[in-house]
């Protein structure tokens, strides 16, 4: 369709003979928040892999914004405007919160870090650094070494370093992972404002976040795909709740 940002078209990998996204289609539209849902093990985080880049798929398509990326790597992705969330690995622990977020704009920029420390001073850096901390919530710890963050902050963190590359999809690999019920209902707060500005795709196990957040849910067993609605059509899908939501419930 022509809203669609995202089209995954029989997407296929198999990992020694074991298959783990088998024949997947699915699409997201331009604006909505779309969640990806299913048991332990269904294969979400290695769908996600293959959207980003990090693992090439054995067949089928991704297209985003009309353009096949399937073989693309992943920085030439980021430049199409797809981020998937940095990982926390990723965070520089020693530097600055707003230090982190610039230098994710300037991996985007495409300058070699050797130039950083004339760069750190780079409004064109930094402004747009500290526009993506005070969207997740964290303006106020800008000058903080990234150290004293709590592992909610760190994950707002994340978030913020791919806001600040200015991507049109934003792909968040379980962004409530970890967090407390109060962690939770800030990460979800901050997701509703972004929601309103960016295509999200999301895989999040956090059922209340899910359904607080999502536009549409696709559903993930076995590597199939078994149903994509409303949360509402999800929510009363007889099958989803035998597969999934049931045995959650159970
Ligand atoms: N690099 C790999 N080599 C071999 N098997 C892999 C590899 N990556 C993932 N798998 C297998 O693929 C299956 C799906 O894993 P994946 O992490 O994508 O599931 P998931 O839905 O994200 O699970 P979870 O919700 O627990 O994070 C698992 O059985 C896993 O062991």
């Amino acid at each position: 369709m022509a809203d669609d940002l995202l089209q995954i078209r029989d997407l296929r990998k198999s990992f020694g003979g074991i298959a783990v996204t088998v024949g997947v289609n699915l699409e997201v539209r331009r604006g909505e928040t779309h969640a990806l849902i299913g048991p332990n093990g269904a294969g979400k985080t290695t769908l996600i892999a293959q959207l980003s880049g990090d693992l090439k798929p054995d067949g089928g398509q991704i297209l985003f914004a009309g353009r096949d990326i399937t073989a693309m790597p992943a920085y030439r992705r980021s430049h199409l405007g797809m981020a998937r969330s940095f990982q926390i690995t990723s965070i520089f622990l020693e530097l600055s919160v707003l230090d982190n977020v610039a230098l994710a704009v300037q991996a985007r920029a495409g300058h070699s870090f050797r130039f950083w420390a004339p760069a750190r001073r780079d409004r064109r850096l930094v402004d747009p650094a500290m526009a993506a901390l005070e969207r997740v919530g964290l303006g106020g710890r800008a000058d903080r070494p990234a150290a004293i963050l709590s592992h909610g902050e760190r994950r707002a963190l994340e978030i913020a370093m791919a806001l600040a590359t200015e991507p049109e999809m934003l792909l968040l690999d379980e962004p409530m992972a970890g967090m407390g019920p109060e962690e939770s209902a800030e990460m979800i707060a901050t997701l509703q404002e972004l929601k309103a500005q960016k295509t999200i795709f999301l895989i999040e196990h956090d059922m209340d976040a899910v359904f607080a957040l999502a536009d549409r849910i696709s559903v993930l067993v076995y590597g199939k795909i078994i149903a994509s609605g409303t949360p509402d059509e999800i929510r009363n899908d007889e099958h989803v709740r035998r597969a999934y939501l049931g045995e959650e419930a159970a």
